[in-house]
């Protein structure tokens, strides 16, 4: 059976990447050097979670919601869809009308926006809240996107996080598909068991499902 290769749709992570304006940014250094401690180089990290490729946990936008280290790991792992969105600025029920879900619990929206993991988008396509209550009838459990965030930028109320929340759907963020054609796929996109967190940053993969796969 051919087998296809699992490929990379995060953003890498580098000093100069793209960040919330006034959030955190990414930095790696290496503290200790190995001519300095006779046997290893060591590096440390400094990062707001929703840096890069990551999951936003419930408690990010909701001080009752579920933390990181309390979410299922199950919903990270599994089979995926990518969906072409490109067309539209507005992405609403209609959009999404269009493309048949095939019983899978994981969408991964592919927009217009271009992936440059070193500049933050001035404008994004919009997501209706009311996508929620539709891929929630389909069986979503798992929202996925190339953006920073699955509301507008300067958003406060964030409705569609709430709406998406309110439907059981978790959202992965900043995804880069640029290179990932529409179809059906497997995910892995583990968070890190940071105990107590708003989000993680996560490594996302995607392989390609052939014909011979079972579903
Ligand atoms: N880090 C921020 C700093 C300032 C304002 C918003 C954010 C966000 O993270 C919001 C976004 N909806 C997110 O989940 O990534
Ligand atoms: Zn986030
Ligand atoms: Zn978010």
């Amino acid at each position: 059976m051919m087998t296809n290769e699992w490929i990379d749709v995060s953003q890498p992570l580098t000093n100069d990447m793209a960040h919330w304006p006034e959030d955190t940014p990414f930095s790696y250094s290496l503290t200790i050097a190995k001519q300095d401690s006779g046997s290893v180089n060591i590096g440390q990290i400094t990062t707001s979670v929703h840096t890069g490729t990551h999951i936003d946990a419930p408690f990010h936008f909701d001080n009752d919601g579920k933390r990181i280290d309390e979410l299922d790991v199950n919903l990270y792992v599994g089979e995926a869809i990518v969906l072409d969105v490109g067309n539209v600025q507005e992405i609403t029920v209609e959009t999404l009308g269009n493309f048949s879900f095939d019983g899978v619990t994981r969408v991964l929206l592919k927009t217009s926006l271009p992936n440059d993991h070193t500049r933050f988008p001035e404008q994004i396509p919009n997501l209706d809240p009311r996508i929620a209550d539709f891929l929630a009838e389909k069986g979503i459990k798992l929202i996925g996107v190339d953006m920073p965030s699955v509301d507008a930028l300067d958003s406060k109320e964030l409705p569609t996080h709430h709406a998406l929340y309110t439907n059981g759907i978790h959202i992965l963020e900043n995804l880069m598909l640029d290179n990932v054609e529409q179809g059906n796929y497997e995910l892995i996109a583990l968070p890190l068991a940071i105990k107590g967190a708003d989000g993680s940053p996560v490594r996302a993969v995607l392989r390609k499902k052939t014909e011979t796969d079972h579903n």
